[in-house]
């Protein structure tokens, strides 16, 4: 998927949120989003999955199953849980059985008899995130899914982006939490003015650490580190 010269605005005299932005995302990569408050996050992810169209610009190659969990879930729908995930199966065109396994999956169970309305902040996002799961999605965008949510969802979150990737899914998530930080193989894309800055996983996970030593030592710890696949540089 790619987006090109993408610039967005939410009306014809607003500001720009997003401006001439150039993105490339694989299959099976996990991209964390990050950036202050209002910087444009939820705007990048609504474009990404198709929920607005770029003001100028365009974005080619979007799978075709897109699962969108948004940062709010709309619960002012007159549907119990299950009622709900069944009519989303139905839309997706997978079995009911998978809304109530990922219920199960995601310590949800409990809410399926419950109308929308009556949900917590937390167990509405819940049930936003089973509903972006119901089809195995190529693209996965979650719009900050850990927050609200309790700590052993929590945990089987990072477990279930893993098995979307492996799949061959694209992830994005925005997580003002950095709770995405230790992902392994997470590209970060930072949202700064319009702009969106990509820094590759490999190297966002790089850090430069000094290691002094006598200077007759230096030639045989240098070999050593190498040898351990480490990248050195003397210092002048
Ligand atoms: N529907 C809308 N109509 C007009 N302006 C909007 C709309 N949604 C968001 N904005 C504005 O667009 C800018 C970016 O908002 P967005 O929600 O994308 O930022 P964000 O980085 O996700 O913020 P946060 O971390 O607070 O969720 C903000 O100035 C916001 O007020």
């Amino acid at each position: 998927m790619r987006l090109s010269d993408v610039s967005f605005r939410y009306s014809r005299r607003g500001p720009w949120i997003i401006q001439e932005v150039e993105l490339a995302l694989g299959a099976g990569s996990v991209v964390e989003v990050t950036g202050r408050n209002g910087a444009g996050k939820s705007t990048l992810l609504r474009l990404l999955a198709g929920i607005v169209p770029p003001t100028r610009g365009s974005i080619a190659d979007r799978p075709p199953v897109v699962g969108y969990a948004p940062d709010v879930f709309p619960v002012d729908q007159p549907f119990t849980v299950s009622a709900y995930l069944a009519q989303m199966s139905r839309i997706r065109g997978v079995p009911a059985a998978s809304g109530t396994a990922l219920a199960e999956r995601l310590n949800a169970s409990h809410l399926l008899g419950q109308p929308l309305g009556d949900l917590s902040k937390g167990s509405a996002q819940k049930v936003g995130l089973i509903q972006s799961l119901l089809a195995p999605p190529g693209l996965l965008i979650l719009d900050e899914p850990f927050s609200g949510l309790d700590e052993q969802t929590r945990t089987e979150l990072p477990e279930i982006i893993e098995e979307v990737a492996s799949a061959g899914g694209a992830v994005v998530v925005s997580d003002h939490q950095n709770q995405l930080r230790s992902f392994p193989g997470a590209d970060h894309w930072l949202v700064e003015d319009g702009a969106v800055v990509a820094r590759d996983g490999e190297r966002a996970r790089r850090t430069v650490i000094e290691v002094i030593v006598d200077a007759d030592e230096a030639d045989e710890v240098e070999q050593k580190l190498r040898a351990d696949g480490y990248t050195t540089r003397r210092a002048t």
